[in-house]
């Protein structure tokens, strides 16, 4: 038999089309008795090829995600209006978050001041925002927009804000709301808590001279189902003026809505008032009125594809990836993007291997629970002071019951990922999940309802064995870092007694 045989073939460029320093032959397999045997190709290394980004989504802004030790007195901020902030050191604010100093000045040089128009006649640049949960994004948006709209004598629906999911629309309303007090500018909410004949008597009023109906409110907090809902049946409901299309949750909007929305609110905003065009000398010098889109989130898309249905113009990204070096060594390289999200400084994340053998999977509603005390975390399965907030109770008594865990009168809320994402509940000092969040994304959204506006807070994900590997893997692949935490037999000891109480007058 002879002998294997290197084959060898002569090259001085490798594959990936670098010039090989040291050798200029390749080793591509062996010949024996007359065959060639070629090398294991299921072995080789296939060079992923990477996606090259957009500029504006390689170079972001970097917005500071340490809240506690970034933020700026708002008496050194000059860009906030005296009456706005008034309004907000009435609320106890007193500086404003990174995110807010960031973004703020950035919305309100886009505009001519005392009128919507662009500098330059050239349209202003879309803004997109991807800041930690509970980093005061909601501030950032609306506070430019109230001021710079509330200069404006005529009444027209001039910013529309879309949330994902109604609760959110209505915490997000009292915003608006409450900043636009004293002003002429009348906000509006339709996220299907009135009936669609009750939102269209308060959206429309009829001109007495025309006698025709017209747009009564200058600012509409809605979502997108009741927006379609307005442009399709509401007479009046007139879109032309739209200056700021505001998408808080802009991933959660993507996700999960049927994204023709988006498509029926252009039509409405662009077939009367002509849709925009290339920029050319020509449209520099006329004065149409552009739409500005405003995306916010903590977990925002950096998905090109994805973001590329929002039909961005020259957008420019504050993000809070922790450098600029990071945000270029994100892995773009699957079609579901995952990028660095980060979670509030003040947030303490452990895992706890629950080696107990019958820990059930949690059909929902067990699934999130949002404690006040360490001691309730502690009893709060079995505890007489818990409430449960889930899709089954009425929007009525979930508001009373968020009302009962702010004033302490709870100390336990039992939860989905109803909640899991967006709202803002007071004092909320844990989060405990009890199963493994399905997605990275479900993870930031359940542990940021801790550790909001710069207070501590901590998670715990509890998980049986089988979860355990996958939760590591989707928290490495994020970046992100979640200690383990063993409990000891010792350290739960001082509640056995008080859990059997409970559970002895629960029989
Ligand atoms: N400058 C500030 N000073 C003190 N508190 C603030 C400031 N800005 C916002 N807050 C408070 O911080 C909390 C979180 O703000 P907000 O709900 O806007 O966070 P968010 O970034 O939108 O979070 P999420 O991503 O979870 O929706 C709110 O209770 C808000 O009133």
């Amino acid at each position: 038999m002879d002998e294997p045989k290197c084959l060898t073939v002569s090259s001085d460029i490798s594959e990936n089309g670098d010039k090989d320093e040291g050798s200029n032959v390749q080793k591509v397999g062996f010949e024996i008795g007359g065959y060639t045997v070629l090398p294991d190709v299921t072995k080789t290394k296939v060079e992923k090829v990477k996606r090259k980004l957009p500029a504006w989504l390689e170079s972001p802004d970097v917005v500071e995600s340490d809240i506690a030790n970034k933020q700026k007195p708002l008496d050194s901020v000059s860009f906030i209006s005296d009456r706005i902030r008034a309004q907000l050191k009435h609320n106890q604010i007193t500086h404003l978050f990174p995110v807010q100093w960031q973004v703020i000045p950035e919305i309100l040089s886009s505009v001519i001041p005392n009128s919507l128009m662009s500098k330059l006649g050239l349209p202003p640049r879309d803004i997109c925002c991807s800041a930690p949960t509970g980093s005061g994004k909601t501030l950032a948006f609306s506070l430019p927009v109230i001021q710079l709209l509330e200069t404006c004598n005529t009444r027209r629906l001039r910013a529309l804000v879309v949330l994902p999911v109604s609760d959110l629309a209505l915490q997000v309303y009292k915003v608006f709301q409450d900043y636009s007090e004293g002003t002429s500018l009348k906000v509006a909410l339709t996220n299907g808590q009135l009936s669609l004949a009750e939102e269209q008597k308060m959206l429309t009023t009829r001109n007495d001279v025309t006698e025709e109906l017209e747009t009564a409110v200058d600012i509409l907090v809605t979502t997108p189902g009741r927006l379609v809902d307005h442009i399709s049946f509401t007479q009046g409901f007139d879109l032309t003026q739209l200056r700021f299309l505001i998408l808080d949750e802009v991933d959660k909007i993507l996700e999960e809505v049927k994204h023709d929305w988006l498509d029926y609110l252009e039509r409405a905003v662009y077939d009367k008032r002509g849709w925009p065009q290339p920029i050319t000398a020509a449209s520099l010098n006329s004065a149409a009125l552009p739409l500005q889109k405003l995306l916010f989130s903590a977990t925002l898309t950096q998905n090109p594809e994805k973001l590329e249905k929002l039909r961005l113009c020259e957008p420019r990204l504050f993000t809070s990836v922790i450098s600029k070096e990071q945000s270029m060594d994100v892995d773009h390289s699957d079609d579901h993007f995952t990028g660095k999200y980060t979670t509030p400084q003040g947030l303490q994340e452990y895992y706890i291997e629950c080696r107990v053998p019958n820990k059930q999977t949690p059909s929902t509603p067990i699934s999130v629970t949002y404690t006040k005390t360490e001691e309730s975390t502690c009893v709060c399965w079995i505890s007489g002071h818990s409430s449960e907030v889930s899709g089954d109770i009425s929007k009525k008594r979930r508001t009373q019951i968020i009302r009962q865990f702010s004033r302490s009168h709870i100390d336990v809320i039992i939860t989905t990922d109803l909640m899991a994402r967006g709202l803002d509940v007071d004092d909320v000092s844990t989060v405990v999940s009890y199963d493994s969040p399905p997605y990275i994304k479900t993870y930031i959204h359940r542990v940021g309802r801790t550790a909001r506006a710069g207070k501590p807070g901590q998670a715990y994900t509890i998980l049986n064995a089988k979860e355990v590997s996958y939760f590591r893997k989707m928290i490495k692949s994020s970046s992100k870092s979640v200690k383990a935490r063993k409990v000891g037999r010792s350290e739960l000891a001082p509640y056995v007694e008080r859990c059997k109480q409970i559970l002895s007058a629960k029989e």
